[in-house]
């Protein structure tokens, strides 16, 4: 049992209830200017404290952990992903890390087979027609005809919990599922779904019309989608992306829509944010691409939810309890600790 109220310094704004109710758990110090904080400005504000509440825009690489403050002891993730965490290095140092997962499966899922949805059936180009070229196209014939998505295969990257919602939704599309993950998934998974498994990315990549990547970033995963392997794709293919920018080889991917070897693609997240590769928007431009700016989770529903299992985690680890979203090393690392 802790004697004292734990002291947190939490890198970004979070929603008011949550900022609320941690402010009267716990002794709470806010980067109230909302901008990703540098490792010294993290350290600093870590003097005396006794858990860091860490966001994925933090770099929270193995020097910061060396230099951490003895106090602490927990680093509590407002995220899914932990890319920008050096988990090995933390618990090298004997440190808990915790993160956010399941809150947000379903309106990631959600956001990803809204992306799939608008390539083929040309949904930005639509409005853009109307707000920007105040154009009125209307219906003929022949106008703004894109493709159908019905009987197309989709081939999805990585069949955690985010995948599995996205190959549910896309099922009801009636989209014909194929899936690439570290482990074939139980009958009782894949019968619904009528998923297919492959063990060879290389060869699902040759069936699939679209493909969503859904997998976390590690030392295996990155650059998972190489220039080799969109090469792969079938030409007029798709690719949506969601996940974190390092998955695929952006510039490979830039070059062979600018080609038209691939039709199109729709990603959340990008190599070198915020500076997108102009290229990149000139594709957005000419409706080639779909952008959106990492928001795949972000829903008002899900923020909340992040923040009261950050609250759960930090709450349990203090009273001396397992906190129930613990990261533990029976999972591949991530590659790096980045921004
Ligand atoms: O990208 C969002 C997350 O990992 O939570």
């Amino acid at each position: 049992m802790t004697l004292h109220k734990p002291k947190i310094l939490v890198t970004r704004r979070l929603p008011a209830s949550i900022e609320a109710r941690m402010a009267t758990l716990f002794e709470t110090d806010v980067n109230e200017g909302d901008v990703a904080l540098t490792s010294e400005d993290i350290l600093a504000g870590l003097a005396g404290k006794d858990v860091l509440v860490s966001t994925i825009t933090d770099r929270i690489d193995a020097d910061l952990i060396r230099r951490l403050p003895p106090s602490v002891r927990l680093i509590a993730q407002f995220g899914n992903g932990v890319d920008n965490i050096d988990l090995e290095a933390a618990w090298a140092a004997g440190l808990t890390v915790t993160n956010t997962p399941s809150v947000l499966t379903e309106d990631t899922a959600d956001m990803a087979t809204a992306l799939m949805l608008s390539l083929p059936r040309r949904l930005v180009e639509g409005t853009q027609m109307l707000l920007r070229d105040r154009q009125w196209a209307g219906w003929s014939p022949t106008s703004m005809l894109g493709h159908r998505l019905r009987g197309k295969a989709l081939g999805i990257v990585g069949m955690g919990r985010i995948g599995t919602a996205v190959a549910q939704r896309a099922r009801a599309f009636g989209l014909n599922i194929h899936y690439f993950s570290r482990q074939q998934r139980p009958l009782a998974v894949e019968t619904p779904l009528g998923a297919t498994y492959w063990d060879d990315l290389d060869a699902m990549l040759g069936e699939v019309d679209i493909v969503s990547l859904h997998t976390p970033l590690t030392r295996d995963t990155h650059h998972i989608l190489s220039a080799e392997r969109l090469d792969r794709m079938k030409p007029g293919s798709y690719v949506v992306n969601v996940s974190r920018p390092e998955l695929l080889d952006e510039t490979a991917l830039i070059e062979r829509l600018e080609s038209g070897r691939l039709a199109g693609a729709a990603l959340d997240v990008f190599e070198n944010r915020p500076d997108i590769n102009p290229r990149l928007l000139a594709l957005a431009e000419a409706n080639r691409v779909v952008l959106t700016a990492h928001m795949a989770s972000a829903t008002l529903e899900a923020r909340v939810e992040m923040g009261e299992a950050v609250i759960v985690n930090i709450r349990a680890f203090m009273d001396g309890h397992q906190p129930p979203h613990r990261l533990l090393p029976d999972r591949p690392l991530p590659r790096t600790a980045r921004a």
